[in-house]
């Protein structure tokens, strides 16, 4: 709706009257600012100035600890005050040019007036500190604005709902202090201003929604407690962008207990990390904490094992579909990462509870100390209503104390003695100093040059000990490759405990995980179960600190995975975010997450979805759902563009030719981002020598770090969860996707389209396109 020209002036007025007070209120942080930074130099500068250094007498060390205590106390106060007093200027000044994007008039029932409630980014005072000039999107009132058309409307405060109608409902789009755009909007939130922000160009890294927010999205981003929120939602439809506002939501809501490092974001890939962090620093938030789960499998056993990445994983099983190899890699990859597999490990670890651990003998120059059997007997010997990582707390204390005694024995030994005599002079000194300080000779000894001697020995033998000590309390002493290797080489063991029944290819699979372990390499689908094992004899080293986690593209995990994470993360409630349809991991075939629920139970559960597509346009979303069974649910938002264009080539040079000059019209249209999608790594290298010739581009792969503008070439893989302006995908022949298993890589490729979608190949194309009514695309044959 319009509005008439004296109301845009009435609101341009009121744009300049709050961008005065921010002016205002930026000046008197600014300067203060300035005076909490010259305190801050001059507190480090003459810090030392007031404090009487004397260690000696125990009262003035007393006094000088309490005084630096104080002056650091002053300091860090400081520091915070800088620290908070810069997070707002950066806030006011976005404000500054930006005030608000939205107002609501609400007549709460009961009272005889509207209240004007103007969202923006954060709140804003007047001057007397007495009305709210802005509310911060994330205040309890703000949800109206997301939630409800004109008319009877409610929000939910810590107190209570409060009820009303909604009188007025309007948008803005404010730069640089001008109003640009105002319209009144109905329910949804305008889909003028929705049309503008999504018809804008792609960029480098993901933006903020705050002004658009949809109802749905909005139960997303405040919903609260529940363990697990899962959110399914279909390719394009706001997942990402919903669970990042929500991690805003929660830093405000919770402002005084949490903080941003607290809260940690599993993501797909370093690059999409990249790619998503900026978000929260331009709502005025600090980034929370960003890993992958590789990162995590590296981090844990990247010591023991040359791990392999999903990446390579996956490039293996695309590139070698027609290798012998492929038919049980595929199987052996599913069922590791089955239910069925985890149930056969817990089933394995209460059978270790009795009997089976293995370990390693512990050994000095040689010799066994202690050896495997005589831990294993002793393990077995300890009260079995203990777990195993309790028994083992038990072993290591005595396992300390038989290394005790046998360094007691060792001290004797000719090698001490010799070792005593080789002492650079630095070492003696050092063990003899501590020696005395622990042990001060007394006036009637005579035996000085034997103590001595003792007391070097046991300082000699006790540090060629160390290893050992440190060996024993980090459990090294258990062999874990042994004991999932043992899995592998008893089928007896296994078949007892699987519900179903083995892999066809059982053996070829157990040799393979055998022949590896011996190698000290781990496979993707080993990587987890491997560590699951090890956890859970060695005790969980979790991570209490967390108090959120968020899972993006779930769809990618196997449930140990998520087991995983919940034993991680034991205080922390979850935010998984996932699209069935995108599974593009082997291990996938088996996922679902109606069986996540059982993670926390149905209770702690709570799912939504989500079924619009806001990131392309309407066409291509038109043609995409297609691709996929149950694909008529999706409802695209309607926003126009070109159709789709399928163009066959006549063979790989013609196809390049095709390609390039595709991207240059598209480059000539003003498509900034622009992304060749190939399926695979291999594929990739191929399009980009076949192209990089006649354009610019550049080639990404698995240790790029960032996005930048441009035309790039992609694995399929690697483009989840990001989007182009434009998507040419390479080649969408039979020969490339043929198979139904490439069913989620193609959908997955051809949804990272914002505006334009290129689909080309040689040969015949793709079988999964059969479904697709010729009137949603273009063909271009010659
Ligand atoms: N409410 C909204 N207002 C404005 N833009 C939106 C809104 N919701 C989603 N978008 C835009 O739609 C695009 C897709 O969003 P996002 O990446 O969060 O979706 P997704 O569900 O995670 O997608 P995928 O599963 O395909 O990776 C982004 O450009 C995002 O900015």
């Amino acid at each position: 709706m319009s509005l008439s020209e004296q109301e845009w002036r009435k609101e341009q007025k009121r744009v300049d009257r709050v961008i005065q007070t921010i002016h205002g209120q930026m000046t008197v942080l600014q300067k203060e600012i300035g005076g909490v930074k010259a305190d801050i130099v001059d507190i480090r500068k003459h810090f030392w100035d007031d404090i009487r250094v004397n260690v000696d007498d125990p009262g003035e060390a007393a006094e000088t600890y309490a005084s630096i205590k104080q002056q650091a106390e002053v300091l860090s106060e400081r520091e915070r005050r800088h620290r908070h007093a810069q997070k707002r200027l950066k806030t006011l000044e976005k404000l500054h040019s930006s005030p608000y994007f939205g107002r609501i008039d609400f007549v709460e029932d009961g009272e005889p007036s509207p209240q004007r409630i103007y969202l923006g980014l954060t709140s804003l005072l007047n001057e007397n500190k007495e009305e709210f000039l802005i509310y911060d999107w994330r205040a309890p009132v703000s949800s109206l604005y997301y939630d409800y058309g004109p008319g009877p409307a409610q929000y939910d405060t810590p107190d209570g709902t409060i009820t009303g109608t909604m009188e007025l409902k309007r948008q803005y789009i404010i730069r640089d202090g001008r109003i640009r755009s105002l319209f009144d909007t109905g329910v949804t939130i305008g889909d003028e201003l929705l049309q503008e922000v999504l018809g804008r160009q792609a960029g480098t890294q993901m933006k903020t929604i705050v002004a658009t927010i949809q109802r749905e999205q909005n139960q997303i981003i405040r919903s609260e407690g529940k363990r697990l929120l899962i959110v399914q939602g279909s390719a394009g439809s706001g997942k990402t962008s919903a669970a990042l506002q929500r991690v805003a939501y929660l830093l405000y809501r919770h402002r005084e207990t949490l903080k941003a490092d607290q809260i940690l974001l599993f993501s797909p890939n370093p690059m999409f990390n990249s790619y998503v962090s900026t978000v929260l620093p331009e709502l005025g938030e600090e980034n929370m904490a960003q890993t992958t789960f590789q990162e995590y499998l590296e981090r844990h056993l990247g010591q023991t094992f040359q791990l392999e990445d999903p990446f390579t994983q996956m490039e293996t099983v695309f590139t070698t579909m027609d290798e012998p190899g492929y038919a049980f890699r595929i199987e052996g990859i599913r069922f590791k990462s089955s239910h069925n597999f985890m149930a056969i490990l817990d089933r394995y670890l209460s059978w270790l509870q009795q009997t089976g651990l293995i370990f390693k003998h512990i050994k000095f120059r040689g010799k066994t100390l202690v050896s495997a059997t005589q831990i294993r007997d002793r393990f077995y010997s300890l009260d079995q209503a203990l777990s195993i990582p309790q028994r083992m707390e038990h072993l290591v204390d005595w396992l300390l104390k038989e290394l005790k005694k046998q360094a007691r024995l060792e001290q004797t030994k000719p090698w001490v003695e010799e070792a005593i005599q080789f002492l650079d002079s630095e070492t003696y000194g050092q063990v003899y100093r501590k020696l005395l300080r622990k042990q001060s000779f007394t006036e009637d000894t005579f035996d000085d040059y034997e103590r001595e001697q003792r007391l070097l020995a046991e300082g000699v033998v006790q540090e060629r000990f160390k290893p050992l000590v440190t060996g024993v309390k980090q459990l090294r002493f258990i062999d874990i490759p042994a004991i999932y290797r043992q899995l592998f080489t008893d089928p007896a063991l296994l078949s007892k405990w699987s519900s179903a029944d083995l892999p066809r290819q059982w053996k070829a699979i157990a040799k393979e995980a055998v022949k590896k372990l011996d190698r000290f390499e781990l496979s993707y689908e080993d990587a987890t179960p491997y560590l699951y094992l090890k956890e859970k004899i060695e005790g969980f080293q979790t991570v209490s600190s967390v108090r959120h986690v968020l899972i993006d593209e779930a769809q990618d995990y196997s449930p140990f995975q998520f087991q995983f994470i919940k034993e991680l993360f034991p205080r922390a409630s979850l935010t998984v975010l996932g699209d069935l349809n995108q599974s593009i991991h082997p291990h996938a075939a088996g996922t679902d997450f109606a069986s996540l629920s059982s993670l926390y139970g149905a209770e702690q559960t709570e799912v939504i979805r989500l079924t619009r597509s806001y990131r392309s346009t309407q066409p291509i979303v038109q043609f995409t759902r297609w691709i996929i069974p149950g694909g008529e649910a999706i409802q695209p938002f309607n926003r126009d563009g070109k159709k789709p264009t399928v163009t066959k080539a006549l063979g790989k040079t013609d196809l390049a030719h095709k390609i390039a000059d595709r991207i240059r019209v598209l480059q000539a249209a003003g498509h900034r981002t622009i992304a060749v999608i190939g399926k695979t790594a291999r594929e990739c290298r191929e399009a980009f020598e076949a192209l990089h010739d006649e354009i610019t581009l550049r080639l990404i792969d698995k240790e790029t770090a960032s996005f930048q503008t441009g035309a790039v070439v992609i694995p399929s893989y690697l483009a989840k969860g990001v989007e182009f302006d434009a998507v040419i995908l390479y080649d969408a022949s039979r020969k490339q996707y043929g198979r139904k298993s490439e069913r989620t890589l193609f959908y997955t490729a051809c949804t990272r389209a914002m505006h334009e979608l290129h689909l080309f190949y040689t040969g015949e194309k793709s079988p999964l396109l059969a479904p697709v009514p010729a009137e949603l695309y273009v063909e271009e044959s010659e």
